[in-house]
């Protein structure tokens, strides 16, 4: 599913009313009739609209007034006087049908005796207009709303999110339903936005649908996901299924590898091998006999191991590099030499992950246009390869974006709302998943599952797109509570995921 950003949103609406002539007002009363189909199921005596002074405001008012000739009571508390052409003839009209505004300064007791004489609250004060912060006054008019338990829904995005990255500066309306029109926007899914959004409608309110190919952003749905499930060839033999070497381990980090080929072994690849440390090849032994564990030359990965892994390299498909291989200098030198080796072109895939993303962050440039690389990072380490503050690229498209085009590669950002890019700068936000893998050991199990992707025949950045989503609709999936998730539960729900994608 498109997404767009607010700015996309009002060039699509300047461009639908420029270029294929649709007046203004007739998008507008559009949004009001979605609103107001909304709103009618919930039968409600009396509503409240909150109206800002933009095009919002004006949805609101138009919705108010649509509501009116239905014979229900329904006030406005006006924050501004109307501020468009748009604005202002709805807010006529409202007025023309009897409809009461009152105007907003700050929130005395007549006012909250006031609010809480309505059974549900319609919020028109911002949409993909807002920027920066919202007033004092109406923070504590929305930290009120929020404590009540009148119905809400908000008019396009709710009030106080930033449309761009979900910022929520400190508060936004906590809406119950958000009617959108034409797509949704990125701040509808990111955390904290999309905790205030609730139930997301997107009404086709008349924008012709073409002008949304324009965005080059994507949600991954269910549809998508679908569409990338790897084939299974019922005479396939593990050949088929392709080889996965994973490249990990110290004797700090002895599960890291395990995690990493346990995700490879259950998302379907054929063959699955460790190159680790001896400590880690005992764990990875005693726990995954299906995997064939080779061992480093000494107590950490480092150059004197090249020559054994150049060799199993003709042997594999994919390759995942750097979970728990730690940041000795000989290891940071080992993957500095394995990525700018010829050899690792010849794979489908290499994975680079956890430490390995460390060394690339001395010397960016050697990922720079080889294009079988995957770079999986987390805001710490993509933070340590872009020399930007977490703050600044947490949830930040444009960041992600740019570092894909100027290393010309492909990576995902991950996070509660993972950001996936690709080197033309084509982006896709994944939301599955739940705090069950806000745990160490996810990232490991994510890399592996990916190479075991790109193992069974998808393409590098379809194997990102399609592993994120894959690993976070099993920690849906699973019965367990959520806090008691682990990374190979999360594992042996695999098959759920598998089931879920054949019934739809
Ligand atoms: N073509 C149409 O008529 C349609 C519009 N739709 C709706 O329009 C809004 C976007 O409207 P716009 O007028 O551009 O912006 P807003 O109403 O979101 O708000 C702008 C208004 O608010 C002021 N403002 C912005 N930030 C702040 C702040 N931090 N504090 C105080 N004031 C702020 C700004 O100066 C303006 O005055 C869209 O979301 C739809 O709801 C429909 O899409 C139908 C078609
Ligand atoms: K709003």
């Amino acid at each position: 599913m498109k997404l767009v950003f607010p700015k996309q949103m009002k060039e699509i609406d300047r461009r639908t009313i420029e270029e294929f002539g649709i007046p203004s007002l007739l998008l507008m009363e559009n949004a009001a009739t979605a609103l107001e189909h909304e709103i009618i199921p919930f039968s409600p005596h009396k509503v409240l609209l909150l109206c800002g002074s933009g095009n919002n405001g004006g949805d609101a008012y138009a919705a108010g007034r649509k509501l009116l000739a239905r014979g229900i009571e329904v006030s406005a508390l006006r924050i501004g006087m109307p501020s468009t052409r748009e604005a202002r003839f709805n807010y006529k009209l409202f007025k023309n049908f009897g409809g009461k505004v009152y105007g907003f300064k700050a929130l005395t007791e007549k006012i909250k005796c006031f609010i809480k004489k309505h059974d549900l609250v319609l919020d028109g004060l911002f949409g993909v207009g807002f920027k920066g912060m919202l007033s004092a006054e109406i923070i504590d008019l929305i930290e009120y709303l929020n404590a009540l338990s009148i119905f809400k829904i908000a008019v396009d995005i709710p009030s106080g999110i930033n449309g761009i990255n979900g910022t929520v500066n400190p508060v936004a309306f906590k809406a119950d339903t958000t009617v959108t029109f034409g797509a949704a926007k990125p701040g509808h899914y990111f955390f904290p936005g999309h905790s205030f959004t609730g139930l997301l409608k997107i009404a086709k309110i008349g924008f012709p649908e073409k002008l949304f190919e324009t965005s080059n952003i994507e949600l991954v749905d269910d549809k998508l996901a679908k569409a990338f499930l790897p084939e299974r060839i019922p005479w396939g033999h593990k050949g088929t299924f392709g080889k996965v070497c994973i490249v990990g381990g110290s004797s700090k980090y002895t599960g890291a590898a395990l995690l990493a080929a346990l995700g490879s072994i259950r998302i379907g690849a054929g063959m699955v091998y460790t190159f680790t440390p001896k400590e880690t090849q005992r764990v990875v032994r005693n726990s995954l006999p299906e995997v064939i564990s080779i061992a480093s030359k000494s107590a950490i990965l480092t150059s004197e191991d090249l020559e054994t892994l150049h060799a199993l390299i003709d042997d594999i498909d994919t390759l995942v590099v750097g979970t728990g291989i730690g940041r000795a200098d000989e290891t940071v030198e080992f993957v500095k030499k394995l990525l700018s080796s010829e050899k690792v072109k010849s794979l489908k895939a290499v994975i680079i992950d956890a430490d390995a993303l460390y060394a690339v962050s001395k010397v960016p440039e050697i990922i720079m246009g080889r294009e079988n690389f995957l770079l999986t990072p987390h805001p710490g380490e993509f933070s340590r390869l872009t020399r930007k503050a977490v703050e600044e690229i947490v949830n930040n498209i444009d960041a992600v974006k740019s570092f894909a085009r100027e290393m010309e590669t492909r990576l995902i950002l991950k996070g509660a709302v993972s950001i996936i890019a690709n080197e033309s700068g084509n982006i896709w936000l994944n939301n599955t998943g739940n705090t069950g893998l806000a745990k160490a050991g996810s990232g490991d199990l994510l890399s592996g599952t990916i190479a075991g992707l790109v193992a069974q025949g998808l393409s590098p950045l379809e194997a990102l797109i399609f592993g994120s989503y894959f690993m976070g609709k099993a920690a849906e999936l699973a019965q367990e509570y959520e806090a008691t998730l682990s990374a190979s539960m999360i594992a042996d729900n695999y098959g759920k995921v598998f089931e879920y994608l054949k019934t739809l």
